[in-house]
């Protein structure tokens, strides 16, 4: 395995670039997440880095080997493991494993890989017969066959229901780990993303808008449109003036000065006797939390994530405040 190194990589077809000078490294062994809104270009990034459409300028690097565009997709050492698998119908799991490996080597590394994806036993079995989480897992399997020097993932859990999702998820990082696999995943799901990846790069017009470890992503985004598309936000515009915001939960500090947006983020947001006064409008129960919405004073709508403690009911009076700090983002000139 080897790292992979994207430089001032522009890519599209034909009129305004899709991907605009696009900067990242994946360190060996690591997982880099690509995330970014549908039709922001993450398709286009994994169809040029695994040689199926050209970039029109730019370097991509597998470790010491610089991919030319005379590189072709079969001598690039780059596996794949498409959305919905993809795997060949007409083959048994086996042969699809085995597919991009040399005849003579195929027993012995098909049946280690079925054993690294917990599918040991299943290698005469036909794609028909899998489940969609086991597809997915032969998927990888055939991905990592040929040691590639990296994986690329284009969201390969998109077609599964969200219990299954969550399982393959941590499946997938202990198989890519135990592989010591170098991986890309491109998806639009920022939960995927942060929970998955060693690190995440938000793609936004066409550039990467901020590349940081998931913690830091969540609580320190880079601006307000990073901080927007990665979770659930609270945002009231304000005016600091010495560090100080005044927003319908109260005077709040923050780092910033002038006109903007405080955001805070839903689980922020405590329910309790004390603090400022308003009405639950609904509470969503989901199980591990709740989501109460509450309408403030000034009629101002807000949601908050309740883990166990106190939800109220629909028309009940709760105190709200603040846990933590607000982030705020100044209008741009
Ligand atoms: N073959 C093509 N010819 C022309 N334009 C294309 C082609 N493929 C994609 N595009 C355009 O390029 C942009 C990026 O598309 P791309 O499929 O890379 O986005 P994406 O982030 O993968 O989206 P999604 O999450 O919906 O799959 C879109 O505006 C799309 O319409």
């Amino acid at each position: 395995m080897s790292g992979l190194t994207v430089k001032r990589l522009v890519a599209g077809y034909g009129g305004d670039p899709v991907l605009r000078e696009v900067d990242f490294e994946v360190q060996e062994g690591g997982l880099l997440a690509v995330l970014g809104p549908s039709g922001c270009g993450k398709t286009t990034l994994l169809r040029v880095l695994a040689g199926f459409h050209p970039a029109s300028s730019g370097e991509v690097w597998l470790g010491e080997r610089q991919l030319t565009a005379d590189v072709p997709p079969e001598r690039r050492g780059i596996g794949i493991v498409p959305q919905e698998g993809a795997l060949f119908p007409h083959l048994s799991v086996a042969g699809n494993v085995g597919f991009g490996l040399r005849r003579g080597e195929r027993g012995a590394r098909v049946e280690e890989l079925l054993d690294l994806v917990g599918l040991s036993g299943f290698g005469a079995r036909m794609p028909g017969e899998l489940s969609g989480g086991q597809a997915q897992r032969v998927a990888l399997a055939r991905a990592l066959a040929p040691r590639p020097g990296v994986v690329l993932l284009d969201e390969p859990f998109s077609a599964l229901d969200a219990g299954l999702r969550e399982e393959l998820r941590a499946d997938v990082r202990a198989t890519l780990r135990s592989a010591g696999a170098t991986a890309l995943l491109v998806t639009h799901d920022q939960e995927e993303a942060l929970g998955m990846a060693d690190l995440v790069a938000v793609l936004r017009d066409g550039a990467v808008a901020q590349l940081a470890r998931p913690q830091t992503i969540y609580s320190s985004p880079a601006d307000l449109g990073v901080a927007l598309f990665v979770g659930e936000a609270v945002t009231f515009s304000g005016i600091a003036r010495s560090g100080l915001v005044r927003t319908p939960l109260g005077t709040l500090p923050v780092s910033g000065e002038g006109h903007g947006t405080v955001l805070l983020r839903p689980e922020q947001l405590i329910l309790g006797t004390d603090g400022v006064p308003s009405i639950v409008e609904d509470v969503l129960f989901h199980g591990h939390d709740a989501s109460v919405l509450l309408r403030l004073a000034d009629g101002t709508r807000v949601r908050s994530r309740v883990q166990g403690g106190v939800t109220g009911r629909a028309g009940d009076t709760v105190a709200v405040s603040v846990n933590g700090t607000a982030l705020f983002f100044g209008d741009m000139p």
